[in-house]
């Protein structure tokens, strides 16, 4: 036989050299192509079992612990069946419409009624690109699909479509509803040319037949899928959802799924409907069934304050969380008071975010324990300092799977290297923990402002739910990859803000401001980058690099302070201003400092790394704060001013100090 056969992508195409049924028989008999091969109905079935109808509690158990979602594709993801609505557009619409219900009733073998159907319309590959064209997949979507497929992508349950309709009209769909072209099990046409020659000069291509290797082109096929993605997957847990008997098949065999939900939104088939383990007309069901994220907050200082804007305002309007977030309060005596109290009245903490109402769907908590044990996604942000002993409080309370993310920027020194927050909460609690960093100053942030923000997650599905839980319309969230890095730069420059606020203290200029933001952006990367390798230069553009170190060095408290520090000319400690300039809030660049220059000590690092050296030995009393001026000097060659030393510095050295600081 002559012929050639081309792969192009999912398209095969047969160039053919002899007359059109010669090469057709013989595709047939090598089962290429399979147009009269009835296969015995329970041939491919590799085992049957038996399925007990399931309990309507246990099909809402099992969907709320489903791993992975296949639907069918005709009739419960879109309006129609695509091979009905191709006969109408070509004319034969009565007939192919025949042949669909009697395969979905199961009164017809699956490849005899796919080849029949094949065989009546006989499209062209311009009769199908023209058909496709003329039904956009948006328009052909069932109500509530989308959502539902959403909702379900957001908790990171894998969707999946497996369908007897044809790849080829699929992709469109899949593609609309955000589902990777992998997850399609479908029908692949099979193309022949005819002796016809077309329009553009080119024997005219159709789609004669299917390519017989697909499990869905017969009887068993939607198991069959399902036994392959658990081949690949270590799925628990798979529910099938679809309105004909082939996909009922899906939980009649081993290895297939574990539950049938049957839709009846477009067309209600008895069979179906009598042996379905939860039978539905809307996919609203199903999406309400869906248990709501709960979010917990750990802190309630002026950021966590100021972040929970967004928290409960997205709470509240997305369906993919329950209304209510739980805040945990360090407990405070407050004007006579309790000020978790105070601030379950006002539904505003007024000591450290005084006149920013943060929501009335937010509950203060002085239970920590109480507070975080329901919840699914855990918000930490306190002043670092403190982390180390909240994890440990927590750590046996922590429900399965639930997530963390942390909007704190600081680190631990261990004996080994830094420990970044993110990574602590991990390691205590075995919870995976992205990061929320930014150019973002408590104080200024408030609907009608701009804002922005950086998440960073190792998975890209949590990245999508932080996104969900973040950003508004006054705090715009990007979402990257780089968790270390974005900690590490909302960490450093903290310690960049010390010295800009040296520089504004002692009056130096804009020129020599600039100098040190330049000096510090590039410390804070060369620091992220040597201590993980993974770190990247374009983490340093997004907010939480450049734009956040600016905001701090322009507004934020560690300026402000070292400006007065600055200004009083040692008079006063850090400590004596903290506490007089922030009401109870923490200053974290003195205490960054002094880890990053444990950890440049450790590594032999500190000549490298002349700004952070200056600003510590500045921090440390060694030198006055003017001497920023010439930070290289002094990481060169370590002068001190003996009356700068004598009234400024403080009490506990540097070590003695990180001894006890993570309590
Ligand atoms: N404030 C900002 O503008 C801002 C912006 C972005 C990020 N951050 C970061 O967010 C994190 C939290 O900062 P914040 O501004 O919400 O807090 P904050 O500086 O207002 O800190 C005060 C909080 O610490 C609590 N606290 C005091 N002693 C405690 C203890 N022993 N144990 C536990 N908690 C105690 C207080 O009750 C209060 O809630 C920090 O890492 C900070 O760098 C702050
Ligand atoms: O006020 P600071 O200096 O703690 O900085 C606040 C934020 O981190 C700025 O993004």
């Amino acid at each position: 036989m002559n012929f050639k056969l081309h792969h192009r992508r999912s398209i095969v195409f047969f160039y053919q050299a002899t007359p059109p049924g010669s090469v057709y028989n013989t595709l047939v008999q090598k089962s290429y192509l399979c147009p009269h091969t009835r296969y015995p109905r329970k041939q491919t079935i590799m085992s049957a079992k038996d399925h007990t109808k399931l309990s309507r509690e246990k099909c809402e158990r099992l969907w709320r612990t489903a791993q992975a979602v296949c639907f069918d594709v005709d009739c419960t993801v879109t309006k129609e069946d695509a091979l009905d609505s191709l006969g109408r557009f070509l004319g034969v619409g009565d007939q192919v419409a025949d042949l669909t219900n009697a395969a979905m009733d199961g009164n017809l073998d699956l490849d005899e009624a796919l080849q029949k159907r094949l065989d009546i319309m006989n499209p062209t590959i311009d009769k199908l690109i023209a058909y496709a064209k003329s039904n956009p997949a948006e328009e052909r979507l069932v109500p509530g699909i989308r959502r539902l497929i959403t909702e379900l992508q957001a908790r990171n349950v894998e969707v999946f479509l497996i369908s007897g309709g044809f790849r080829e009209l699929i992709l469109p769909v899949a593609d609309a509803l955000n589902i990777p072209r992998e997850n399609i099990f479908a029908n692949r046409f099979v193309y022949m040319a005819s002796d016809k020659v077309g329009p553009n000069g080119y024997p005219e291509i159709h789609a004669k037949g299917f390519d017989a290797n697909e499990p869905t082109s017969r009887e068993g096929g939607k198991p069959e899928a399902i036994r392959r993605i658990r081949t690949l997957n270590p799925y628990n847990t798979i529910v099938m959802v679809g309105d004909g008997i082939t996909d009922l098949e899906a939980v009649e065999q081993t290895g297939g799924a574990d539950m049938f939900v049957g839709y009846g939104g477009v067309v209600e088939r008895s069979y179906v409907k009598e042996n379905a383990d939860w039978w539905i007309t809307s996919h609203d069901e199903l999406t309400d069934a869906i248990p709501k994220l709960k979010v917990a907050m750990v802190g309630s200082g002026a950021w966590a304050c100021a972040a929970m804007q967004m928290v409960s305002k997205n709470a509240r309007e997305t369906p993919l969380f329950d209304k209510r977030v739980d805040m945990w309060v360090f407990e405070e005596d407050y004007e006579g008071g309790k000020l978790t109290d105070k601030m379950n009245e006002l539904k505003e903490n007024p000591k450290y975010m005084p006149g920013v109402k943060y929501g009335d769907n937010v509950v203060a908590n002085p239970d920590l324990v109480d507070t975080v044990k329901d919840a699914d996604i855990l918000i930490f942000c306190t002043p670092h300092q403190f982390v180390h002993k909240l994890c440990m409080q927590i750590q046996l309370n922590i429900k399965d799977n639930c997530i963390a993310i942390s909007l704190i920027k600081g680190m631990r020194v261990r004996h080994d290297g830094p420990q970044l927050i993110s990574t602590m909460v991990r390691r205590i609690l075995h919870m995976e923990c992205s990061v929320l960093m930014g150019a973002n100053i408590a104080t200024e942030l408030a609907p009608g402002t701009l804002c922005e923000g950086t998440v960073a997650s190792h998975f890209p599905e949590h990245g999508t739910i932080f996104k969900s839980l973040f950003d508004t319309s006054f705090y715009n969230v990007n979402v990257i990859n780089d968790v270390e890095g974005a900690e590490l730069a909302g960490t450093l420059k903290n310690v960049v803000a010390v010295a800009a606020g040296f520089v504004d203290g002692c009056e130096l200029g804009h020129n020599a401001k600039a100098a040190v933001l330049r000096q510090g952006l590039s410390e804070m990367r060369t620091f992220a980058k040597r201590i993980f390798s993974t770190v990247r230069d374009e983490t340093f553009n997004e907010s939480c690099g450049m734009a956040d170190l600016f905001a701090t060095c322009c507004g934020g408290r560690n300026r402000m302070v070292s400006m007065a520090f600055a200004k009083c000319k040692g008079q006063k400690t850090f400590d004596q201003l903290e506490s007089e300039l922030l009401n109870g809030q923490k200053l974290q660049g003195v205490l960054t400092s002094n880890e990053v220059q444990a950890v440049l000590k450790m590594k032999g690092w500190e000549k490298d790394f002349p700004l952070f050296t200056a600003v510590n030995a500045i921090v440390q009393g060694m030198y006055e704060p003017k001497d920023i001026a010439r930070y290289r000097d002094l990481a060169a060659k370590p002068v001190v001013d003996e009356t700068f030393v004598n009234t400024t510095r403080r009490k506990s050295l540097l070590e003695e100090k990180l001894m006890d600081v993570h309590f």
